[in-house]
């Protein structure tokens, strides 16, 4: 049995604290508001993030990031806009060596930077890890099957960690490729949105299937451009993500492109909104990014003009569809 710290209750914290117990391990879970500690320890349940859910009585919480510390593996699950801050508050009380797992799907918005290197700027010491995937918390906390990847500098150092964590019902697949195992989760939050908007403007299946396609190989084009491998940006962390984010109303990233292609406002959707969707923060950072690495990527771009600059999506859209034909690459 190994200690197993996660950061972050949110949903897909509270999720794999399941996990984690599930596979056999002592798990403490970081909760960033007092409440939602409390009800975790008082009540083994978390309303405020992943309601209708009853949590094994042996996954204990606590408000302090100190107490995570002394675990054996951490999970990084904040929101990624707030990771950078998280490992300052950590930094004194981090032990070397210990892996961290990056479970946050983003791009910081400031600087353009994937979450590792986030990390390995406030924590230089991490053994970072990135575990993600087509992963709805729900369906993982309830024990229904998934699976996701676990990226490491050493495979054989995250073969060890997906034994630790992973388990028949949250199979893990090893990888080495830790850039590219991050590429996948920013950038399909994105495209989700968009699909969501093709659905919500009515457009047609034809036209999400187009829009997905097209938005795999924008993905894949940033990731090569990065250093990613192909290999990884077409498995569980990428093309699985995407198909997984941009086809259902769980997603909070395709429901809130729904919601604008209906012609709700942002502002309107976010207000009522506990739950982060990341899609909105990574359209920017993503584009300084493609700047910075001068890739084409045509469907992020529309989708942060019409979030951030006010766009209209029918010309957006119109502006998309009206491109000189090309290669299909
Ligand atoms: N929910 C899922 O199904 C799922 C699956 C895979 C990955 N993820 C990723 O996990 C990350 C966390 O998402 P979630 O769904 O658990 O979040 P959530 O939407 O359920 O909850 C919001 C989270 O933000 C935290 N938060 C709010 N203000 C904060 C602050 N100032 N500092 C630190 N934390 C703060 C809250 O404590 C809570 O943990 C995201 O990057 C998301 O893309 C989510
Ligand atoms: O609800 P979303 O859009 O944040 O997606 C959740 C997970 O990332 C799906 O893998």
């Amino acid at each position: 049995m190994a200690r197993v710290g996660v950061i972050g209750a949110g949903a897909w914290g509270t999720a794999l604290a399941c996990a984690a117990r599930r596979a056999g391990n002592e798990v403490l879970l970081q909760a960033h508001e007092a409440e939602v500690a409390e009800n975790i320890n008082r009540t083994h349940a978390n309303p405020t993030f992943l309601p209708n859910t009853n949590l094994d009585p042996n996954i204990t919480a606590t408000q302090e990031l100190c107490d995570v510390a002394d675990c054996d593996v951490i999970l990084m699950v904040a929101p990624a806009q707030y990771v950078r801050a998280t490992c300052q508050s950590l930094k004194a009380s981090y032990k070397k060596g210990t892996p961290l797992l990056v479970c946050a799907k983003g791009i910081e918005l400031d600087s353009g930077q994937i979450m590792s290197e986030v990390i390995a700027q406030e924590l230089p010491e991490a053994e970072i890890g990135i575990l993600s995937g087509p992963t709805f918390a729900i369906e993982v906390a309830n024990a229904l099957p998934s699976a996701c990847t676990l990226a490491m500098g050493d495979m054989q150092r995250a073969m060890e960690v997906a034994n630790i964590i992973g388990s028949n019902r949250f199979r893990i697949y090893a990888s080495d490729d830790v850039i590219g195992a991050q590429i996948g989760g920013a950038v399909k939050n994105v495209l989700a949105i968009a699909s969501g908007m093709v659905s919500g403007k009515g457009f047609g299946d034809n036209a999400r299937a187009a829009l997905i396609t097209r938005g795999i190989a924008e993905l894949a084009r940033l990731g090569v451009a990065k250093g990613a491998k192909t290999e990884t940006l077409m498995g569980l962390s990428g093309m699985g993500d995407l198909t997984l984010t941009c086809n259902s109303m769980q997603s909070r990233n395709f429901s809130l492109g729904v919601a604008l292609g209906q012609g709700e406002a942002l502002e309107d959707i976010l207000k009522v909104r506990k739950a982060v969707t990341e899609g909105v923060f990574t359209a920017r950072s993503v584009c300084k990014l493609a700047d910075s690495l001068q890739v084409d990527m045509p469907i992020c771009a529309a989708v942060n003009k019409i979030l951030n600059e006010g766009a209209d999506i029918t010309k957006v859209v119109d502006g998309l569809l009206a491109r000189p034909f090309k290669e299909e690459i």
